[in-house]
């Protein structure tokens, strides 16, 4: 029996995890989160590397899982909005065409004063409709994009402007929960039990 930590602040994370019935309490990692590279994969593991470090100082025997997503269309690496000019000019890119959404995940399993440290990566291809600029606008005042990456929630108000995805739906929504649960069993760490 392990005790979980999620070092998140995020709701979506932290309903992912209640979903599939997992038994954890909430710490979310305090640390300033810089984008310092132009590679997708190195950005959200490096984050979800740092926020979990940063939870886990606190800690002995526990779980700590620490999580990051962005969005990335052609080149260009997309976090969550500054502000709602911010928000516009990423929905105005996003529109009518696919982007990726990229989700890292890091465990740090620290027991007896010992770490192991299990860093991994989900991608997945959303394609948009195309929007008016007055649909962008409306979207916007929903406030719904301001604290999300790429500047909108799939799960929310802007699933009308969906046409498809390839790959996990949760690794849009913010966590990976069967490749979080199949990597861990493949290390003899069972979440659920
Ligand atoms: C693309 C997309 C992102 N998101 C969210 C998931 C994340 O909460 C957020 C990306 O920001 P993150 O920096 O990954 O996470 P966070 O700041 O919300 O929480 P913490 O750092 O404490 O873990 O965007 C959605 O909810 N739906 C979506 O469709």
């Amino acid at each position: 029996m392990y005790q979980i930590i999620l070092a998140s602040g995020s709701p979506r994370r932290k309903e992912l995890l209640e979903q599939i019935g997992v038994k954890f309490t909430v710490d979310p990692s305090t640390c300033k989160e810089r984008i310092s590279d132009t590679d997708p994969i190195k950005v959200v593991v490096d984050l979800s590397f740092q926020k979990a470090c940063d939870v886990a100082r606190r800690y002995e025997n526990t779980i700590i899982i620490g999580s990051d997503t962005i969005v990335s269309k052609e080149k260009q690496i997309l976090g969550k909005p500054k502000n709602e000019e911010d928000a516009y000019r990423m929905l105005k890119l996003l529109q009518g065409d696919t982007h990726q959404v990229y989700t890292g995940v890091t465990v740090i399993d620290k027991q007896k004063g010992e770490y192991q440290v299990y860093s991994f990566y989900s991608v997945t291809d959303v394609s948009f409709y195309s929007m008016t600029d007055e649909e962008i606008y409306s979207y916007i005042n929903t406030k719904e994009p301001m604290d999300k990456a790429g500047a909108y929630g799939i799960q929310g108000k802007s699933a009308v402007y969906i046409k498809e995805i390839k790959g996990d739906y949760n690794t849009v929504v913010g966590l990976p929960v069967a490749m979080l649960y199949q990597t861990l069993l493949n290390n003899g760490i069972n979440l659920l039990a």
